[in-house]
């Protein structure tokens, strides 16, 4: 059927597609039917039951078509009274089968219920003659900002987070523009509430609010049909996959198959913050089981009720979804790793890396951003990374994962080797220091960690050994940064550096106002969960949020413009380096070591430049020639949520 105006913009984010007036999109159907070519205005005006066989027909205007099982009962233009089964669904009884056929393109009232499309009471009263939805509508017509000034109002009546969370969804089912529009206007009063914190409690309750699914659910009974899944999602075009096993969500561990809403969440993010099309993004779950007895238990789970594969089989199911992946979108669909637990997350990325365009947010994303945060710390307490002790507690995918890119980064700086670069960080684990007498009990991601040093117990027993300037907490574990434990960072240095990354804020291993307080107002403080901001003696303390959220959008924009088909480790500096270049002398006058999430479609234009300049200078980008200039092109690529005017 001949599409009515441009369908896609013209810019590599919308792929290869791009279709114009004078072309068509063949629609082809099968199995043999009666196609019901209908003018929703009058029904059954035009092209009344053609009989396709193998169907492939052309039509001209905007109309829905209607497939009819020809075993059922045919359309009727009979007026009359009475009830009467139009549609047939009421024949079909539980011994005879009922045929859920109908395509459609979107017009009247499917226009309504189709939420790429949807506007609401925007639609002009031109659209709404040309598109059959006079009378569907109220009277009024507005425009989008009073569509977002009573969205905000109505979310802002919602008390409970969780509450807020289900009605941005309502949203994004039923006018996914305004969704976007929302967010992105709102960025710093939504993000807490699409994202962290309050998307691990939807993990937690999913199945309870699950209406409708928002991505591909892929699991151990999928073995030998993946490929076959990916086709099913309607989108072909797919440019970002973000992909969870569910076994480690946030710091809340094994919420199995209910992982999902972290995807969904990451992937409304790229689009919000980073510009990828809301319709090249693919939110996937794996659901190899779950080892969580509460959900095994829990009546609405929605996953399988089994304990978790690992080993072969699960290394197989994995395998299988990303050659099906690459098969299906080819090589440059960029595939980020999300939530899955150390013992796959770093096995994963080391199989993949080399065949694959793919990215682990907890391991790299992480690093990035906190790398980022450093840097812009050094500002505020002097000396180079090199002069600095940095102590971990945590020692999993984002603690070895940033501990790995700051000696990168040093050895970069300082020209020494990358072995001895690592000597300035020291990890803490749940056994305490990471020291070379227990090298053989380590986990492999742990072994470079392994500096000299006698046995010590506790995190503030390595406080006061190793005596850091900046204490980092990615251990998942709540409340372990101690009034102890900052009094000890605080009785080392004059503005001792704390972060506080463990997601979401019940898992912080303290809050902004105990940082404040404990260190008498001297911390640079940042935590990856937001905090309002405290006073403490009659001052204002605004903490950063040191959340992979700044960067991994940037970076996918970089590598999508570019063209990338690897992601290199210079790219995660190039991301840390132009996001602590957003920082001011403002922000940091004001203890702040992030910019504000309000520019963040500035911040994640100039990480794209920047990853896509490392791209092309790494001779990995594939997009030829360079674009002139790369920040104006990330933004010229950028998906707007404003409105298109349909004719
Ligand atoms: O989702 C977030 O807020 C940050 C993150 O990747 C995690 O905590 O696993
Ligand atoms: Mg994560």
């Amino acid at each position: 059927m001949s599409l009515k105006g441009s369908l896609f913009m013209n810019n590599p984010l919308s792929g290869i597609s791009r279709m114009t007036q004078s072309q068509s999109l063949r629609v082809s159907v099968h199995p043999p039917m009666v196609v019901a070519m209908m003018n929703p205005n009058t029904r059954l005006e035009r092209n009344v039951s053609v009989s396709v066989d193998s169907a492939v027909k052309e039509v001209n205007a905007p109309m829905a078509v209607e497939i009819v099982d020809p075993k059922l009962k045919q359309h009727s233009t009979a007026v009359g009274g009475g009830v009467e089964d139009v549609y047939g669904e009421d024949t079909a009884t539980e011994e005879q089968f009922d045929t859920p056929w109908s395509v459609s393109v979107a017009s009247g009232y499917s226009l309504l219920r189709n939420p790429h499309h949807n506007k609401g009471l925007a639609f002009t009263e031109k659209e709404r003659d040309a598109h059959y939805i006079r009378g569907l509508l109220p009277p009024v017509v507005v425009n989008q900002d009073l569509q977002v000034k009573k969205m905000m109002a109505n979310i802002r009546e919602y008390v409970i987070p969780l509450q807020k969370y289900q009605a941005m969804m309502d949203l994004q089912e039923r006018n996914e523009r305004l969704f976007y529009k929302l967010l992105i206007d709102n960025v710093e009063e939504l993000l807490p509430i699409v994202y962290t914190p309050t998307v691990g409690e939807a993990c937690q309750k999913y199945g309870s609010i699950f209406k409708r699914p928002q991505g591909l659910f892929i699991s151990l009974k999928d073995k030998g049909k993946i490929l076959e899944i990916l086709k099913n999602w309607p989108e072909k075009n797919i440019q970002v996959i973000v992909v969870t096993d569910g076994e480690r969500i946030l710091g809340l561990g094994d919420l199995g198959c209910q992982g999902m809403g972290i995807p969904v969440g990451k992937l409304s993010l790229y689009t919000a913050l980073g510009g990828i099309r809301p319709s090249a993004c693919l939110p996937v779950t794996i659901d190899v089981g779950t080892n969580n007895e509460k959900m095994l238990n829990d009546e609405f789970y929605i996953g399988l009720r089994q304990k978790r594969a690992n080993g072969q089989e699960y290394a197989e199911l994995m395998n299988e979804f990303m050659s099906a992946v690459k098969q299906n979108y080819g090589e440059k669909v960029l595939v980020q790793f999300e939530d899955f637990a150390n013992h796959n997350a770093f096995d994963l990325l080391a199989k993949y890396s080399a065949t694959h365009l793919v990215f682990n947010d907890d391991i790299q994303g992480t690093a990035s951003v906190v790398l980022a945060g450093l840097i812009s710390a050094l500002k505020l307490v002097g000396g180079s990374l090199t002069d600095h002790r940095f102590l971990f507690l945590g020692a999993g995918e984002a603690g070895t994962g940033i501990a790995e890119l700051i000696a990168l980064e040093i050895s970069k700086q300082t020209q020494i080797p990358l072995e001895d670069a690592r000597k300035k960080v020291w990890l803490v684990d749940s056994k305490g220091l990471i020291v070379r007498s227990r090298l053989d009990s380590l986990q492999h991601f742990k072994k470079p960690w392994a500096h000299e040093h006698e046995p010590v117990g506790s995190l503030l027993d390595a406080i006061k050994a190793i005596r850091p300037t900046v204490l980092i907490g990615s251990s998942g574990a709540g409340q372990t940064f101690t009034k102890d434990v900052v009094e000890a960072m605080s009785c080392l240095n004059e503005k001792p550096v704390i972060l506080a990354l463990s997601n979401p804020t019940s898992q912080s291993e303290c809050t902004a106002e105990q940082a404040y307080i404990w260190s008498q107002g001297r911390a640079i403080f940042a935590s990856g969960s937001p905090f309002a901001p405290v006073e403490y003696n009659g001052k204002i303390f605004v903490s950063g949020q040191s959340n992979n959220a700044y960067i991994f959008p940037g970076l996918g924009l970089g590598l999508i413009i570019s063209g990338a088909i690897h992601v290199h480790d210079d790219m995660l500096l190039a991301a840390s380096e132009a996001l602590a270049e957003q920082v001011t002398q403002e922000h940091l006058d004001n203890g702040l070591i992030y910019p504000p999430f309000t520019n963040i479609r500035k911040i994640s234009a100039h990480i794209a430049a920047k990853v896509a300049t490392k791209a092309y200078e790494l001779g990995l980008a594939s997009r030829l020639p360079k674009p002139e200039n790369l920040v104006a092109y990330a933004e010229s690529c950028m998906y707007s949520p404003d409105y298109r005017n349909y004719r």
